[in-house]
């Protein structure tokens, strides 16, 4: 069985069409990304899946429950991180978990689950005082509670910081262990990158690729930049890594960096090319096609029908 199962989904807000014939599987199990830039319409689904919002038009189900016709079958094993949830001020954290575990009719521990998201020492705080981060800590507190089977987080690591983000990642991971489905949105593709299993990316309410990113990236050819650091540049240096198969652009940046553009899976070849020839390695950098230019390159896929240059993608398409 599928977790979630959303068939010809649409939603239209008067002439704004939020979600466009929506079609996807989420399996049972897996951490499943769902990507798109600010009004794709990923805060619109999710709405679908709680029965916040009805469609206009086709059907989604999650564990089999359809969920406008068993919308609290749904909710009683869905945990959910709303986008903006509404804590109480004037209430401690560990008031909000307790309200949580009770209205899930649970005999979860609370100080086990403030202590799981790292805010264990606030427990007896007003909500009202607390920092994004750690509003957005109470409210994954109250999503874990249950031990749903699905969890559905919206936009989880807003507020977050590196630690924050990583911690969020673990009980992501660790959930999906005991056997829970993730589903979660960003607009932020490192946040999702570590941990899921696969991606759908939305775009203007249409559904444009599901699979595992690096996937996507392979599917769409894309290069890597790689910015060496080296003793000194010369030209011998420069030719070697020109030579090598899949590299497309080597730029000198003064004396010692050196930027190549180059097939994502040519990176060990330039780097071996650069020992090849002598040439003390300092320091090396990585960085992948970004989650704009994945956007980018769908749009152009979808457009032209045929081969894809992410590097040639203008930044304002992934808007
Ligand atoms: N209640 C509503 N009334 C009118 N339009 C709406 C409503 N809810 C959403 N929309 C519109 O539907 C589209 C999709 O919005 P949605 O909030 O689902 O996007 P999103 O992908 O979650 O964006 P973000 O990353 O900014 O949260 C947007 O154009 C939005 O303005």
């Amino acid at each position: 069985m599928n977790a979630i199962e959303l068939r010809g989904l649409t939603k239209r807000f008067g002439d704004v069409t939020a979600l466009d014939d929506v079609t996807l599987d989420v399996r049972e199990g897996e951490i499943f990304g769902f990507l798109g830039p600010n009004g794709a319409g990923k805060s619109t689904t999710i709405d679908v899946l709680l029965d916040f919002v009805r469609p206009t038009d086709g059907e989604a189900s999650v564990l089999g429950h359809d969920c406008r016709e068993a919308s609290l079958a749904v909710r009683q094993r869905v945990g959910v991180l709303p986008d903006g949830y509404h804590l109480y001020d004037r209430l401690t954290a560990r008031e909000h978990v307790e309200f949580a575990v009770a209205s899930k009719r649970s005999d979860d521990d609370v100080d086990a689950l403030l202590e799981r998201v790292g805010i264990a020492d606030a427990a007896d705080r007003k909500a009202g005082g607390f920092s994004k981060g750690m509003r957005q800590r109470l409210v994954l507190a109250m999503a874990l509670v249950g031990t749903p089977d699905v969890l559905v987080l919206d936009e989880p690591t807003t507020g977050l910081d590196p630690n924050g983000a990583r911690e969020l990642r673990e009980i992501i991971r660790a959930e999906r262990d005991r056997g829970a489905t993730v589903f979660f949105s960003s607009h932020v593709l490192e946040q999702v990158e570590a941990v899921c299993d696969r991606v759908g990316i939305l775009r203007e309410g249409r559904l444009v690729a599901v699979d595992t990113i690096d996937a996507l990236r392979g599917a769409l050819g894309t290069e890597a930049r790689l910015t060496l650091t080296v003793d000194a540049v010369d030209d011998r240096l420069v030719d070697a890594i020109e030579a090598v198969e899949g590299v497309s652009s080597v730029r000198v940046d003064g004396s010692r960096t050196v930027s190549v553009t180059c097939e994502d899976d040519t990176k060990a070849a330039v780097l071996g090319a650069v020992s090849a020839v002598g040439v003390a390695l300092v320091d090396f950098d990585t960085e992948e096609v970004s989650l704009e230019e994945l956007f980018a390159a769908y749009t152009e896929t979808e457009e032209e029908d045929g081969a894809v240059d992410a590097g040639a993608a203008t930044p304002e398409v992934g808007r």
